[in-house]
């Protein structure tokens, strides 16, 4: 039982407090893969790796992850030629590919290929790993999943999974402990080329009360940025894209203001100053994530017995803060299902809890500034290469607010090649 929320100024009283800190019971079916990482951990655990964490989102450190963003767009860009023509393309699947990358190298500093190569072992685990615990979440046997679990065939291919991916990340730790990266420009590898920063480099030289990270911590946290940085980001994208198929006007614009930015260089390699300068696809993005909250709802659990507005509320409750609810109500958003960017130039949202798609307060997203570089330049790669179409026959998407918002028919447009 949880108590669903969509009133701004409840989601504000909870979201803003340093006490209402601890997550909904949902969160736990994802300790067996994510540990107590950031995501899922709580109390003094949460602060301290908060704290430790947050230097690693700083403008200056994210700057390192525009060469990751250039090089996986690009075999993107390739792959979605591939596309070009067809009537109809599901193109969720394909954008989830480009992001699962780009988050592997900007976290593990390692290529998985899974672009090219989507049925490897990895994919093939972190693609369970991000179904199965939605799965135990929604099953109406939820509460007594402790219980159940171990008797469904989901207990064994979870163990599979779970054994793959920590196998996975431990050798790549072990092995950035072997040949680490010393953060400073000059470190070059075998050929000469640059080596690149990961937030694992990051997470090696950390300490936390004068200590370094043990490998299960550095293992906890990168693996949450393999979740939390990848389905997010793709849902993101791949929605931006339906949206600029079925609003072409809007398709126009972003065009525009990508044409004033790249000149007739369209493929020159992108710099922090274009993103900058993107401006209007900034607004697309918003609007996106207005109508399509990657993260639809966040779960919390009162700490103690809590009072608001006359009614009290017992410890331990469960709470559902419905993000996609109160983004779509048309009190605080008019004519809330159109597409129309403008609305955060014009419109004075009545209260700033209305808009909430990073979560707010202390467990806002960390990863909110990657998340808007990444969807920033993937978006404008598209943009200059591709026109986007709606598909043939139309499509109607089947939005189910599972723990990341999805289509249940597939995200499906059609594809054109730029001249
Ligand atoms: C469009 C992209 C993204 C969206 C919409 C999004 C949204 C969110 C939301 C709503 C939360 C709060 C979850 C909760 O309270 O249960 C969150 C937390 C978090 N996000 Fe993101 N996220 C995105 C991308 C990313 C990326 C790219 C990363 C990592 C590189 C990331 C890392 C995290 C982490 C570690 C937390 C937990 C923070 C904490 O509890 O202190 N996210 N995100």
């Amino acid at each position: 039982m949880a108590l669903v929320i969509t009133d701004p100024k409840f989601m504000e009283y909870i979201l803003s407090s340093t006490k209402i800190i601890s997550k909904a019971f949902q969160y736990d079916f994802f300790h067996e893969w994510l540990g107590t990482g950031l995501l899922t951990s709580t109390g003094i655990k949460w602060r301290k790796r908060r704290k430790m964490l947050t230097p690693s989102f700083h403008f200056s450190i994210l700057e390192n992850f525009m060469d990751v963003f250039e090089k996986v767009g690009d075999i993107f860009i390739e792959r979605l030629w591939e596309e070009v023509g067809k009537p109809s393309v599901d193109i969720y699947p394909l954008v989830s590919l480009c992001t699962l990358d780009i988050i592997c190298e900007a976290s593990m500093g390692i290529s998985i290929n899974a672009i090219n190569d989507g049925d490897s072992e990895y994919v093939r685990s972190v693609k369970q790993m991000c179904q199965i615990p939605v799965d135990r979440t929604f099953d109406f046997t939820a509460p007594f999943q402790p219980w159940i679990h171990p008797i469904t065939p989901n207990y064994f291919k979870q163990k599979r999974a779970i054994k793959v991916l920590h196998e996975h990340t431990d050798r790549v730790i072990d092995e950035r402990i072997k040949n680490p990266i010393n953060i400073s420009d000059e470190d070059k590898d075998s050929v000469g080329m640059k080596k690149r920063l990961a937030f694992l480099d990051l997470l090696l030289t950390a300490t936390i009360d004068g200590k370094p990270l043990s490998r299960m911590d550095i293992r906890e946290e990168v693996d949450t940025f393999m979740f939390e940085g990848h389905d997010t980001t793709s849902a993101a994208i791949a929605f931006a894209m339906f949206s600029l198929a079925e609003n072409r006007g809007i398709q126009q614009k972003v065009l525009e203001e990508q044409i004033s930015i790249f000149g007739e260089k369209k493929n020159r390699k992108t710099t922090t100053t274009d993103l900058q300068d993107m401006k209007y696809l900034e607004l697309v993005i918003k609007e996106t994530l207005r109508l399509y909250p990657s993260v639809p709802w966040v779960g919390r659990k009162f700490p103690e017995d809590i009072e608001w507005e006359g009614t009290l509320y017992p410890k331990d409750m469960n709470l559902m803060l419905y993000i996609f609810g109160t983004q779509r109500d048309a009190r605080y958003f008019p004519e809330p299902l159109k597409f129309r960017p403008e609305r955060f130039l014009d419109t004075e949202i009545p209260n700033p809890f209305a808009y909430v798609p990073f979560s707010a307060g202390p467990r806002n997203c960390i990863g909110q500034r990657f998340a808007m570089m990444e969807m920033k330049s993937t978006i404008s790669k598209i943009v200059r290469n591709f026109e986007l179409l709606p598909a043939t026959p139309k499509h109607e998407l089947q939005l189910a607010p599972e723990v990341i918002l999805v289509s249940k028919n597939g995200i499906r447009i059609s594809l054109n090649r730029r001249k």
